[in-house]
């Protein structure tokens, strides 16, 4: 057992976190500042002997003693980070400098949570560890991108001038239940959109790629990744190198939960990445892990979420 922090631990990726950890057998402090996370996403734990919940915002230091880190916390839905873009680029760089000085002070093992955004609206596809990306650094998206990049940097300074115990891990477009209705995402939107009858909105001209991860395939890498050995620190990209068009999506879902939502078209946000998909080969090699959630599966396990919570 050991006693684990997750930071943005009632968002949707950190409560299904802290989900994995208590049956695992660890003792969670899950911090969040409910910016975007929801004690809703973690009510199911507050009577657990081994959870707690603490209110704070990773831009303040945090004096607690903790084994293993896992730093989540920071808005993930470009219209979330882009809402106010000084506190989210505060939230990525201060965040992951308060974190890491607790990580040296206490010894812990710390593992941050990037994103495929710090390969920008890459020129090479697909993306490997090594590409350094394209990213505009002064564009609305470089809160988020330039944030997480700059946390990279400071982790592997740390390691390299503290010998701090780091892992690194590039998400891909994650998706599933406890997703917030208005969070924004392009999954979220459709099925919600669906659901409702309302007109599904396709940006751009829909046919922009992404390549979606089911969340359990995420958090098992997550477990994975912080379990492997010490002298591994990454980044290793973690996602489901199947590739889709935004169109292909829509009609995805749009077949799965029926309805008569007609596709709308609307204007391309700036920076909109054309095409990511991640190439796997270092967390199967390193790892020994692969997606095994099919789009359609994930997308059945999401509908049915949300059409719980919508009430239809
Ligand atoms: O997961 C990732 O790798 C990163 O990328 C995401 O950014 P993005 O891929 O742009 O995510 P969405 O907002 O879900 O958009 C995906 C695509 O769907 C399009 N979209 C989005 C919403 C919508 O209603 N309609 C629509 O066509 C967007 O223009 C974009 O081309 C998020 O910024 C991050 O959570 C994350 O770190």
């Amino acid at each position: 057992m050991h006693k684990v922090l997750v930071t943005g631990g009632a968002g949707f990726l950190g409560s299904h976190l802290c989900d994995r950890l208590l049956a695992d057998g660890h003792d969670v402090l899950c911090v969040d500042n409910f910016f975007t996370g929801s004690k809703r996403n973690v009510a199911h734990l507050l009577n657990h002997p081994y959870f707690e919940l603490m209110r704070h915002d990773v831009t303040f230091p945090l004096y607690v003693e903790v084994e293993r880190i896992f730093n989540l916390a920071c808005p993930a839905s470009p219209v979330h980070y882009q809402h106010d873009p000084v506190q989210t680029t505060k939230t990525s760089v201060h965040g992951a400098i308060n974190m890491l000085g607790l990580a040296k002070r206490v010894k812990a093992r710390i593992l941050q949570a990037s994103t495929s955004e710090v390969y920008g609206d890459p020129e090479v596809h697909p993306q490997r560890e090594e590409y350094w990306g394209r990213v505009n650094p002064i564009g609305f998206r470089s809160c988020y991108d330039e944030g997480k990049r700059c946390a990279e940097t400071l982790f592997f300074d740390y390691h390299r001038q503290h010998d701090l115990d780091i892992k690194v891990v590039r998400i891909f477009n994650t998706y599933g239940p406890r997703m917030h209705p208005n969070d924004g995402r392009v999954v979220s939107n459709f099925i919600v959109q669906a659901l409702k009858g309302e007109d599904i909105t396709i940006y751009g001209d829909g046919s922009q790629t992404r390549s979606f991860c089911y969340v359990d395939d995420l958090i098992e890498a997550f477990v994975r990744m912080m379990a492997s050995e010490r002298g591994f620190t990454g980044p290793v990209n973690i996602g489901n190198p199947g590739e889709f068009t935004m169109l292909a999506l829509a009609e995805k879902v749009l077949s799965l939960v029926g309805g008569k939502s007609k596709l709308v078209f609307r204007p391309l946000p700036a920076d909109d990445p054309r095409q990511r998909q991640p190439d796997i080969a270092l967390a199967q090699d390193k790892l020994g892990w692969q997606p095994k959630v099919a789009l359609e599966d994930g997308l059945k396990e999401t509908i049915a979420y949300f059409r719980q919570l919508l009430g239809g």
